[in-house]
């Protein structure tokens, strides 16, 4: 075996880079190939050739080991060195041992030399061929992960071509680990409400007496009902000013003071209904009733509604001194007792008629609760007689919240100084059979006088006898206790409520309001398993049980106006259910932006008549969506912070009365006439949790504001039809502070040229004649019909536009086009902070006027109905005080809420 050389070939070498040569070209004589020779020595004129073959000795064995001779011959050069490149990498470690003369480099030795070692002149020609090897070796691993780059980013690329288009939709749900879809979601709600289960929550509600305040452990159950489905649960006290009862009588008094009748002032105890004697029945009482003893003679007042209150005024019948008997009807009883003490009644009794129970009476050979579905003649409507549409709520903290120690104003604004007392058709009737052909009668006064006892002949009185009324109760303040569960969403500063409220008059109360707490907790039983599946909400999602709305919605409105703040920047939507199943009728309430969302869910529902509850409600209401007044839970949120509100129920229908807020509002009436098979509760769970779905779930918030503007223009149209009317009437008070618009060659008609007409600038002022109001007016009723059109074009672009942006939400968008999914983000978040300001633009912070507390332009409860809504409170308010200046005011408030609305929708 040669010795190897003193130096190195490649010690002369100039090229960097052999090896590379040699991969890019084969050509023999080619400069790269020379270059290669000169870098292994082996050049024709170079004499240390054989001494370069020697310097190679390792690659004399092929893989297998054998000797290679051929090796020693160097030819052809190019396969040659490829043989060299390949051998020494297969085989110098095995063969290092051999040449323990030379210092040659183990595997392991290159490993460990450093680069000085290698950059440093060999000392022998092996080792000068290592490093050389090394350098290829350098090389290879570049070249390596070069080609799993490469191979790495063709998969990701073919992967691109071929990666599914999503929608914005489901690229948002991966991104928040939603694991359940939409239709999964409302899937499972679909499924999980029992008819057992809502009728043992039913059982459990009403078998206990919960007066606001008095409950305290059925609170305690419904927070950990909460908690038990997965919500964060927690009691939320406020002290409130309220009565219990003590005493009452009522005494027809003969000559001398004789007592010629007492009622009994208390509903029968029925064999068949456990509730009827349960040992903590509640006397029939009026919440706010004032305390006192009266003793006057009476007169009969229809249903006590400003209307019969003025026809009897009109026939010389004057109610001052007098105790009024009304039947109760359309209108919140506290505004019969308003309008009796504000016309001198000394106290008031309310009756409900059976005449006003529809087909099921007596008379109609229906049998009475409870062997059938007709009243029971002893039943008693106890209830609130707060005058609602001043102000619901604690009567001594109008506008803020009832916690311990804050500062009290007289609530007497607010509720009557006069008392009242509830009583039944049977308890009453001796006192009015007293009336029989005493004074007017309905002969004189219209058949809308004549109730349904066939006993009375609905004279007026006034009686000869004197009555006497006693009624003593309990005034504290005392606490209230709302249960208040949440699941944050993903989205927490845009929150959904949902609220029932679990206070009642009685130890019942199946229909009002346990029905609705029945299927508040089902439903709570519902998210909580939507829950266990992995769901999280995408908006947050509050349930609220609430204490003292028969009072009048204390817990309610005591809670909201404690966290206003809060929930002006971040409520979405209130949703209520009261008295969830009194019958099989669906009805609805809401804010017009929220009808769409009602419609839409109650067409996927069936109802359990038969077909989609959506078939039945539309024939029977002609698609109606009321307008939200007053009478439960929603009043805060709408009217006074101005979040879109929804109410609904079923109630009504042929079957069976529903006995409201007496002892006969039982567990027992429901299993037997209400809702025997449980179903309609059942439906309501599943109407209820897919509205909250489609407000929560859905990124694009579900409101209508083209809706909403159009029912503007109707109730604006309602308006202008009564200004109409008004100017036809000619009897205008007219207050001229300026001046007014004369715009006589279009009198009659809406559109109008008008002549500013300065009236303090004309000494005589030659009035064309009374009309003069309407002028007055006209430039304002112009400006407001010009900003509802303003709003009206604003409305349906925005919902255009909403319902494109909805359209992309849910369209598959391949990975390249995903600048669209990050501005359609960005519009959505745009659009929503639109959507849920536009109910809040509708405020007004003064309020409305005598009635601050309300606050909503558009909407609020009849200042003399209380339940059914008023819509432009402030404007026809004024309208029908004929006081044309308030009437002007009250245009130029709307009409610049309107253009503010206009503009909200018309940002970019
Ligand atoms: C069954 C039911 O929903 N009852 C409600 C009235 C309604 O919404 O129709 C109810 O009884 N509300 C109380 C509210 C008392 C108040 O506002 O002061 C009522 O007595 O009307």
């Amino acid at each position: 075996m040669p010795a190897p050389t003193e130096s190195h070939p490649l010690q002369s070498s100039e090229s960097p880079e052999p090896h590379e040569n040699l991969e890019l070209s084969d050509a023999p004589g080619s400069p790269i190939i020379a270059d290669f020779h000169d870098a292994i020595g082996a050049n024709s004129n170079d004499t240390s050739g054989a001494e370069t073959s020697a310097a190679i000795e390792p690659l004399e064995y092929d893989e297998d080991g054998d000797e290679n001779q051929s090796l020693l011959h160097p030819q052809p050069r190019l396969a040659q060195g490829r043989h060299l490149f390949q051998n020494t990498i297969l085989t110098n470690s095995k063969h290092s041992t051999q040449r323990s003369s030379s210092p040659t480099y183990t595997e392991d030795s290159l490993d460990s030399a450093t680069e000085a070692d290698l950059l440093l002149p060999s000392p022998s020609s092996a080792s000068s061929i290592r490093e050389y090897f090394k350098k290829r070796w350098g090389t290879f691993v570049t070249r390596f992960v070069a080609y799993i780059l490469f191979g790495i980013v063709f998969i990701l690329a073919w992967k691109l071509v071929f990666l599914p288009r999503t929608t914005l939709r489901r690229d948002l749900a991966r991104l928040r680990h939603f694991q359940i879809s939409l239709p999964d979601l409302e899937r499972t709600l679909f499924q999980v409400p029992e008819t057992a289960k809502v009728r043992e929550w039913s059982h459990y509600y009403t078998s206990g007496a919960h007066l606001a305040g008095t409950n305290y452990s059925q609170v305690q159950w419904t927070a950990d009902k909460f908690k038990e489905y997965g919500f964060q649960a927690e009691i939320v006290p406020y002290d409130t000013y309220l009565n219990y009862p003590r005493d009452h009588s009522l005494k027809l008094l003969g000559v001398n003071g004789i007592v010629r009748y007492e009622a009994p002032l208390k509903e029968d105890v029925l064999t068949q209904d456990p509730t009827t004697s349960d040992p903590n029945s509640i006397p029939t009482f009026h919440g706010y009733s004032a305390n006192g003893n009266v003793t006057a003679t009476y007169v009969y007042v229809n249903y006590g509604r400003q209307e019969d209150y003025d026809l009897l005024e009109e026939r010389g019948v004057d109610i001052a001194g007098k105790i009024v008997i009304a039947r109760y009807g359309g209108l919140f009883r506290g505004l019969i007792v308003k309008g009796a003490q504000e016309r001198g009644a000394v106290g008031a009794l309310m009756y409900t008629d059976p005449g006003d129970d529809g087909h099921v009476t007596l008379v109609n050979k229906y049998k009475a609760y409870p062997d059938g579905p007709a009243r029971n003649p002893s039943s008693v409507q106890r209830g609130s007689v707060q005058f609602l549409s001043t102000a619901p709520g604690d009567p001594t903290t109008p506008g803020w919240a009832s916690k311990a120690g804050v500062d009290r104003a007289d609530p007497h604004e607010r509720i009557p100084s006069i008392p009242s007392l509830p009583i039944s058709y049977r308890d009453v009737l001796p006192l009015l059979i007293e009336l029989n052909g005493m004074g007017l009668n309905p002969n004189d006064l219209g058949e809308s006088w004549r109730g349904g006892m066939r006993e009375y002949d609905y004279s007026i009185g006034p009686s000869t006898m004197d009555v006497n009324l006693y009624n003593d109760q309990e005034y504290k303040i005392t606490p209230i206790w709302n249960a208040i569960g949440r699941i944050d969403g993903v989205i927490k500063d845009e929150v959904v409520i949902l609220g029932n409220h679990r206070d009642a008059w009685i130890v019942g109360g199946a229909g009002d309001p346990n029905s609705g707490s029945a299927v508040l907790i089902e439903l709570a039983r519902a998210f909580g398993e939507l829950k266990a599946q992995g769901w999280k909400p995408l908006r947050s999602i509050v349930l609220a049980s609430w204490d003292g709305e028969e009072y009048g919605l204390l817990g309610s409105t005591e809670w909201a106006e404690d966290l206003a703040k809060y929930l002006d920047a971040n409520a979405l939507v209130y949703v209520n259910v009261d008295g969830a199943v009194t019958g099989s009728h669906f009805h609805a309430d809401a804010s017009p932006l929220l009808n769409t969302v009602v419609k839409d869910v109650i067409k996927r529902v069936s109802d359990p008549k038969g077909g989609y509850v959506y078939d039945h409600w539309l024939q029977e209401t002609k698609g109606r969506i009321g307008n939200l007044g007053s009478g439960s839970d929603y009043t805060v949120f709408q009217d006074h912070l101005g979040i879109p509100s929804i109410d609904f129920g079923f109630s009504g229908g042929d079957n069976a009365v529903y006995q409201y807020h007496s002892n006969y509002d039982s567990f027992h009436w429901m299993d037997k006439y209400g809702d025997p098979t449980w179903e309609y509760h059942v439906t309501m769970v599943k109407i209820w949790g897919l509205v909250a779905l489609q407000l929560s779930e859905i990124e694009v918030i579900s409101f209508d504001v083209g809706e909403y503007a159009h029912s503007l223009m109707s109730y604006f149209s309602n308006v202008k039809a009564k200004i109409s009317r008004i100017v036809g009437e000619s009897e205008l008070d007219v207050d001229i502070s300026g001046g007014f618009y004369d715009c006589p060659e279009v009198r009659g008609s809406l559109i109008r040229e008008c002549k500013y007409i300065d009236v303090t600038a004309i000494d005589d002022v030659d009035l064309p004649d009374l009309k003069l109001g309407w002028w007055y007016i006209s430039s304002s009723l112009r400006n407001c019909s010009d900003a509802l059109d303003k709003l009206l074009d604003a409305a349906s672009s925005f919902d255009a536009k909403s319902s494109s942006i909805k359209k992309q939400y849910f369209t598959d968008y391949p990975w390249f086009k995903g600048y669209k999914k990050l501005r359609l983000y960005f519009q959505i978040q745009e659009l929503n902070s639109q959507y849920k300001q536009f109910e809040r633009m509708f405020l007004y912070e003064s309020g409305l006027d005598d009635r601050e507390w309300y606050r909503h332009v558009i909407f609020a409860p009849g200042i003399w109905t209380g339940y059914a809504g008023a819509t432009f409170p402030g404007l026809n308010e004024a309208l029908d005080a004929r006081n044309i200046t308030n009437t002007k005011r009250w245009l130029d408030i709307i009409t610049e809420r309107i253009s503010q609305a206009a503009d909200l929708l018309s940002e970019k």
